[in-house]
């Protein structure tokens, strides 16, 4: 069974509470349990880990890649504006990173460095997005 991690960076914890017209009401807890039911019905080990520190993200992905993970589903929050070690880890170990954004940084005329060193980028469609990278990485590990 692939295994994935999950990782939700600088300010996650607070989805659902802080700027909800932005973030959407979905909470933290709820979009916890939304993924652990998708990797029940999609068939992959989950590992769900929030961090407001750059370093310790980067940490859990040194982690992930000794640990052999398959992928990593990641949210930088706002470590993305300047995440320039958490770009620099990313491109650093062998294990596939999405970056996901539940808005659309282009319409906010906003800009992600971590995102420069991921295999691919979701961003837009709110809760959803998260879902999306995880198809990616499933969809990935059946090419392989
Ligand atoms: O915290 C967040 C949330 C976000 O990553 C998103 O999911 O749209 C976008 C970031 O720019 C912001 O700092």
């Amino acid at each position: 069974m692939p295994k994935i991690l999950f990782l939700q960076g600088a300010n996650m914890e607070f989805l659902g509470i802080r700027e909800p017209e932005k973030y959407g009401k979905t909470t933290a807890d709820e979009l916890d349990q939304m993924v652990r039911d998708y990797a029940a019905a999609k068939g992959f080990e989950v590992e769900i880990y929030y961090t407001n520190v750059e370093g310790h993200a980067i940490d859990k992905l040194f982690a992930a890649h000794r640990q052999d993970y398959d992928g990593v589903v990641m949210n930088p929050g706002g470590m993305c504006y300047a995440g320039y070690a958490l770009r620099d880890c990313i491109r650093g170990i062998k294990v596939p990173v999405i970056e996901v954004h539940m808005t659309n940084h282009y319409d906010r005329g906003i800009h992600s460095i971590s995102a420069q060193a991921c295999k691919g980028v979701f961003m837009g469609v709110g809760i959803q997005t998260y879902m999306r990278a995880f198809d990616a990485l499933l969809e990935m590990f059946k090419a392989k």
